[in-house]
């Protein structure tokens, strides 16, 4: 039997195809450095002109990525139009917040059949979808993928060994991913549970805010096992509940993505943590970060939700108490060591498990 989950080959495609890279941030620009590098036109869409012609200029983005020089076919167009049109393949890494008016105003220009790939790790505020979901009702007619795992940045720009999930229901298109991604510092594995690989990417952001504020109070190395491992325990839980495979947890997109996120002042959402752990204002953290952390929106709206499904979900409440209702931070800590609501079982298992 062949390993349909085992990664391509690193290889990188022996011809170079036409792809579109839609945002300009940190993540775009990383995408779009290893597209380029592997030989692929890339169609690098941007909404900031100043911005286009600089890269188009000089291969720098400046404002998200000072010290990395794009090199290969890299298009910076202020035109998604021209982008998605030129392209066989559009990898979208747009913000949560942004990315259904921008693939809603844009609709008429995808093509029947197009492979569209989210990269965005977050959740729409209204209705609890994630952003397959939204290319799924925008675009119908396009397939549809999901790029997630453990993978800051700033690490694949440095060419750091790192590791992905691409998760799509059909075979093409996770092929065709894992062909225009991989490289020898890049591998891309593959999985069908999109929902899962998707929630999971979002749900760990919450934990990174978590572990920052951790680390902020000095709470010591027991203390961060705890959390990442109660977190996971949490965020499976309610993943699990909303129709996803355990397994996923287990995985680089689960468990790989919530070690990274929660150990590394390199994830945006840990600084936000680490910042309010310092004692600063949300709204100030996140103004000085001058970049999207998506669990402070992402903790909102799965509080809702857990509550609203009845799923027990202590570090989200905890957390949200601090972020958003000025609870103090040595409060809920006090609250959640002295909780005695289900310490008695280590595992409480999702409905769907039975055994
Ligand atoms: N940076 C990472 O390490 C990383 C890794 C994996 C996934 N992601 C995910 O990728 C997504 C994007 O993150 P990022 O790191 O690129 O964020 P960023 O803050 O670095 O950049 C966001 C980009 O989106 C653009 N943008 C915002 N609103 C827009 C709009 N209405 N129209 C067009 N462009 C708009 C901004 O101009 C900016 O270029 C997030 O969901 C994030 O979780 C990021
Ligand atoms: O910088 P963050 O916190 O948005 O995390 C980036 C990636 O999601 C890490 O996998």
């Amino acid at each position: 039997m062949p390993d349909n989950n085992a990664p391509r080959s690193p290889e990188p495609a022996p011809t170079g195809h036409d792809v579109a890279v839609l945002g300009g941030g940190s993540f775009g620009t990383a995408m779009a450095k290893v597209l380029g590098e592997n030989g692929h036109t890339v169609h690098f869409w941007m909404r900031d002109k100043a911005q286009a012609d600089e890269i188009r200029k000089t291969g720098v983005n400046s404002r998200y990525m000072p010290d990395v020089t794009l090199t290969g076919d890299i298009q910076p167009t202020t035109s998604l139009p021209e982008a998605v049109g030129k392209a066989e393949i559009v990898f979208v890494a747009i913000p949560s917040k942004a990315f259904r008016s921008v693939i809603r105003d844009n609709s008429g220009v995808f093509r029947e059949e197009q492979i569209v790939v989210s990269l965005t790790k977050g959740i729409e505020e209204h209705g609890f979808k994630l952003m397959s979901e939204i290319l799924q009702e925008e675009i119908p007619r396009c397939r549809i993928g999901v790029l997630s795992g453990p993978n800051l940045a700033g690490e694949i720009v440095s060419q750091d060994l790192t590791a992905t999930v691409i998760a799509a229901k059909d075979p093409d298109v996770r092929r065709t991913v894992q062909e225009l991604l991989g490289c020898e510092y890049l591998r891309v594995y593959a999985n069908v549970d999109v929902y899962g690989v998707e929630l999971a990417g979002a749900l760990k952001n919450i934990y990174a805010i978590v572990a920052g504020l951790a680390s902020a109070r000095d709470l010591g190395e027991n203390a961060k096992a705890m959390l990442i491992t109660r977190g996971l325990a949490e965020m499976s839980r309610f993943a699990v509940s909303m129709g996803a495979n355990p397994m996923t947890f287990m995985g680089l997109a689960g468990v790989g993505d919530l070690i990274v996120t929660c150990t590394s002042p390199k994830s945006r959402n840990y600084r936000v943590g680490y910042a309010v752990g310092r004692g600063k204002a949300l709204d100030d953290a996140v103004a000085e970060l001058g970049q999207v952390a998506e669990g402070i929106y992402t903790l909102k709206l799965v509080k809702e939700k857990s509550e609203a499904i009845g799923i027990y979900m202590p570090l989200v409440r905890g957390l949200y108490e601090i972020l958003y209702e000025g609870a103090s931070i040595s409060a809920v800590i006090n609250s959640l060591m002295m909780s005695v609501q289900n310490s008695d079982v280590e595992f409480i298992l999702p409905r769907t498990i039975t055994q």
